[in-house]
C-alpha cells in the first residue's frame, strides 16, 4: 500500500477497473502510487474484490456507470488529475453486435475525452491494443517490430476496427485545451496478447483440456510466432506512463508504445503450454493435426451456425475466421521505446510471470 509519509494529492481514475487488466492496473497503483489520495474505480459490472481495497490509507471510490453514457463519465472524471481508459468491449467472438462494439470502444472513448476537456482533467492514458495494428486482413506477418515498423493496418473486424478509431481519437486529443487553459496530454499503450491471472481464454483452454482427457490438440503451426506479455508488466507500464505524462508532456504526449516484456516468442498454444503443461496438460502434435484448409472450413462453419442459431442461442466458440487468422499470423514486437521515453522496465522477468500465472491457473481449477 502507498507511504501515507509521502504527500497523498493525486486523484486517478481507472475505467474498466473491474476487468482482467483493470484490476491488475487497480491493485498496482495502490501498491507503487505513493502520491494517491483517492483512486475511483469505474465499471460497469463492479466486482466483490474492491471492499477490501477500502480498508487501506487511499480513499478507493467504486462508481458503477457505463462509459457509452457521457454525463455518467464526466460525473467520474470531474476533479481526477489522471485518467487510465481501460474500459472496452474485447470480442472477437460475434457475442455483441458490431454496433455496440463501437459504441462502447469508439463513442466511450470519446465521452472521456471530452469529459476531461470539459473538466479540466490534463492527463489520460488509453489501453490500445496490437490489434490496432494487426494482423491485418491480408495476414502479412509482423516479425518483431517496433512502433516505426511499416505495416499495412488494414481491417474488417469490429474489435479491430474500434480500437483504431479510439486510438487515433486519444492521440488526436494530444493538447487540446482542457477546462483552465492547459493542454490535455495523451498517449496510448498497445499490448500485445495480455496473459496471467485472471486471463479467461486461457482458463477456457485449460478446461477444454481437462474434458479432452488432458490433451489439447494443436492447430497452429509452432513456427507463427504470436506476441503475449505479463499483465503484470501492462499495468505497471500504465502506472510509470501515468506518474511520467506530466514530466515529459513533450516527449510522451500523443505517442503510442507497445507492451512488452521478457516474454518468450512462441506460437499462441505453444506459449499457452509453458503454463497449462506444468498444470498436467499435453499439446499432441508437433505439427497441426488438421490440415488449414480444413480449419477454414470449421470456421466459416462456425460463423454459418452461429448465425442460424442467433433466433435461439448464442453460438460463439473460439474458432472463427478472425481468430484464426489472428492466431495463424506471426505478430511480435520487439522495441524499447517505453524504456527509452520513460524509463521501463519489466517488473515481473519470466520466470516470475510464468509461476503466478501456473498458481492461479492451478487454483482455478475447481472453478469449471
Ligand atoms: N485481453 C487482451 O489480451 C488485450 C486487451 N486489450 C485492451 O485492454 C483493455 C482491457 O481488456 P481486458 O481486461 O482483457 O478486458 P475485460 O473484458 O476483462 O475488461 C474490460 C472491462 O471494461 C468494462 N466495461 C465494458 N463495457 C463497459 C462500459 N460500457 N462501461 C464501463 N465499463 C465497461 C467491463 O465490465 C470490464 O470490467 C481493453 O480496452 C482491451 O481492448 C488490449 C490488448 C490485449
Ligand atoms: C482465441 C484465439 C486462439 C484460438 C486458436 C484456435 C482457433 C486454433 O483454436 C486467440 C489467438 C490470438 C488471440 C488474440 C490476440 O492475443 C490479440 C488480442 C488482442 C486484443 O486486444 C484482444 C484479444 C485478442 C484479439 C486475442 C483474442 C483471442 C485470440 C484470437
Amino acid at each position: 500500500m502507498a507511504n501515507s509519509a509521502q504527500t497523498q494529492e493525486l486523484v486517478y481514475l481507472v475505467t474498466g477497473g473491474c476487468g482482467f487488466l483493470g484490476e491488475h492496473v487497480v491493485r498496482m497503483l495502490l501498491q507503487r502510487e505513493p502520491r494517491l489520495r483517492e483512486l475511483r474505480i469505474f465499471d460497469l459490472h463492479l466486482g466483490p474484490w474492491l471492499e477490501e481495497l477500502k480498508t487501506g490509507p487511499v480513499q478507493v471510490t467504486a462508481i458503477q456507470g457505463d462509459v457509452t453514457q457521457a454525463h455518467e463519465v464526466a460525473a467520474a472524471v470531474a476533479g481526477a488529475h489522471v485518467v487510465i481508459h481501460t474500459a472496452g468491449l474485447v470480442d472477437v467472438f460475434g457475442k455483441t453486435s458490431p454496433e455496440t462494439i463501437h459504441e462502447v470502444n469508439v463513442q466511450g472513448t470519446q465521452n472521456v475525452i471530452e469529459a476531461c476537456v470539459q473538466t479540466g482533467t490534463r492527463f489520460l492514458i488509453y489501453t490500445s491494443s496490437m490489434e490496432v495494428v494487426g494482423p491485418n486482413i491480408k495476414g502479412q506477418p509482423f516479425y518483431r517490430g517496433n512502433e516505426n515498423t511499416p505495416y499495412e493496418a488494414v481491417h474488417r473486424h469490429p474489435y479491430p476496427c474500434s480500437k483504431a478509431l479510439a486510438e487515433r481519437l486519444v492521440l488526436e486529443a494530444n493538447g487540446r485545451e482542457v477546462l483552465g487553459g492547459l493542454p490535455l496530454v495523451t498517449c496510448a499503450l498497445r499490448p500485445t496478447g495480455i496473459y496471467g491471472e485472471g486471463h479467461q481464454i486461457m482458463k477456457d483452454f485449460y478446461h477444454q483440456g481437462l474434458r479432452l482427457g488432458g490433451r489439447l490438440f494443436r492447430a497452429i503451426p509452432a513456427s507463427v510466432e504470436h506476441g503475449r506479455v505479463y499483465v503484470g508488466n501492462v499495468a505497471w507500464m500504465h502506472v510509470l506512463v501515468a506518474r511520467e505524462l506530466e514530466h515529459r508532456a513533450a516527449l510522451m504526449g500523443g505517442q503510442v508504445y507497445f507492451c512488452y516484456d521478457n516474454s518468450p516468442y512462441k506460437s499462441y498454444e505453444d506459449f499457452n503450454m509453458e503454463f497449462l503443461g506444468p498444470c498436467g496438460l499435453r499439446l499432441v502434435g508437433t505439427r497441426p493435426l488438421m490440415p488449414y484448409w480444413l480449419l477454414v472450413l470449421l470456421a466459416a462453419l462456425n460463423t454459418l451456425l452461429q448465425w442460424l442459431l442467433r433466433p435461439l442461442l448464442l453460438y460463439a466458440p473460439l474458432l472463427n475466421p478472425y481468430t484464426l487468422a489472428v492466431a495463424n499470423t506471426t505478430f511480435t514486437v520487439s522495441t524499447d521505446k517505453a524504456r527509452r521515453h520513460f524509463g521501463y522496465e519489466p517488473l515481473f522477468s519470466w520466470e516470475e510471470s510464468r509461476t503466478r500465472t501456473i498458481r492461479w491457473v492451478r487454483t482455478a481449477e475447481g472453478s469449471a
